[in-house]
């Protein structure tokens, strides 16, 4: 098949650990996560009813989109988004596909009390510490690029620095080949990375396979409410946002006019709790 963008993505990653490990070495990393925070649980957070499982995403720019958004504080944006009433946020800290870096994350973390994700592209333990040290709360694996035994000791490595884990899959494939006990809920991704397309339908197709006891996140262009209310019948708990908020000069605007139109909707909806 022929390779996608998280290809590069990820040999481009793995160069950059590699030059990032003998800047900070492990064993310095390792001596600062005994002073970062106590996390907080995305999963918990997801659930909650009197939230509305909304993951605000904090990203600059995309492969599939350019430049999203360069002004954005992430101060102003991710406190914004909590106020709106998001459930967690989503900090994109990969700096050459997606404009972020690690102290986007650091304010983020010293603004806000909710969870947060460190959306990366995690190959090496190195980067579950860095993540830790940085005070996410939880981590991504992605399934396209990594192995069921890879899976499965990150996911571990991460839960033994007390962190959460968000397996992303694209397909069936991805979900049965790499699907372990060791993470806590699982994202799939709306997003075809061969032509950045983007289905709804791609959740809806595979909520069946995915075993209960995790929690449902859909990922990538969403941005209308009525596809939220859609996804919860569907057993969907979390929804990650980024660009339909990202691409307003006030993403935290946004992601407020967002929330209120789902209440409303909600009204309308009696069965699910947003
Ligand atoms: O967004 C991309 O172009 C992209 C390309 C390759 C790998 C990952 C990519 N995005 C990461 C994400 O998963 C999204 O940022 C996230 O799901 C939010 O999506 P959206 O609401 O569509 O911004």
């Amino acid at each position: 098949m022929a390779s996608t963008i998280l290809d590069n993505i990820i040999a481009h990653k793995r160069k950059e650990v590699t030059d990032r490990k003998s800047l900070v070495p492990t064993a310095l990393l390792e001596r600062s996560i005994y002073f970062s925070s106590q996390p907080v649980s995305l999963r918990k957070y997801v659930q909650r009813p009197d939230l509305n499982g909304i993951i605000a995403e904090y990203k600059r720019k995309s492969p599939s989109k350019g430049t999203i958004n360069a002004y954005a504080p992430v101060e102003r944006t991710s406190i914004g988004y909590m106020q709106a009433g998001a459930s967690a946020l989503s900090i994109l800290t990969d700096a050459n596909f997606f404009g972020g870096k690690n102290e986007d994350l650091t304010t983020a973390r010293k603004f806000n009390f909710c969870p947060i994700l460190r959306k990366d592209f995690v190959v090496e333990e190195y980067q579950i510490l860095e993540a830790k040290s940085i005070g996410a709360d939880a981590i991504l694996l992605i399934a396209a690029v990594l192995s069921k035994e890879e899976v499965s000791n990150l996911a571990q490595f991460a839960h033994s620095l007390g962190l959460e884990v968000l397996l992303e899959v694209h397909n069936r494939e991805e979900l049965e080949r790499t699907v372990t006990p060791h993470v806590d809920l699982i994202g799939v991704n709306n997003r075809n990375l061969h032509d950045f397309s983007v289905s709804v339908q791609t959740s809806i197709d595979l909520a069946g396979f995915i075993p209960d006891e995790f929690v449902k996140v859909s990922e990538s262009g969403l941005s209308e409410p009525a596809t939220i209310l859609e996804l919860r019948q569907h057993g969907f708990e979390g929804f990650l946002m980024g660009e339909a908020f990202m691409r307003q000069s006030r993403p935290e605007k946004a992601c407020h006019e967002f929330v209120e139109e789902l209440k409303k909707l909600r009204a309308g909806a009696p069965t699910f709790s947003i």
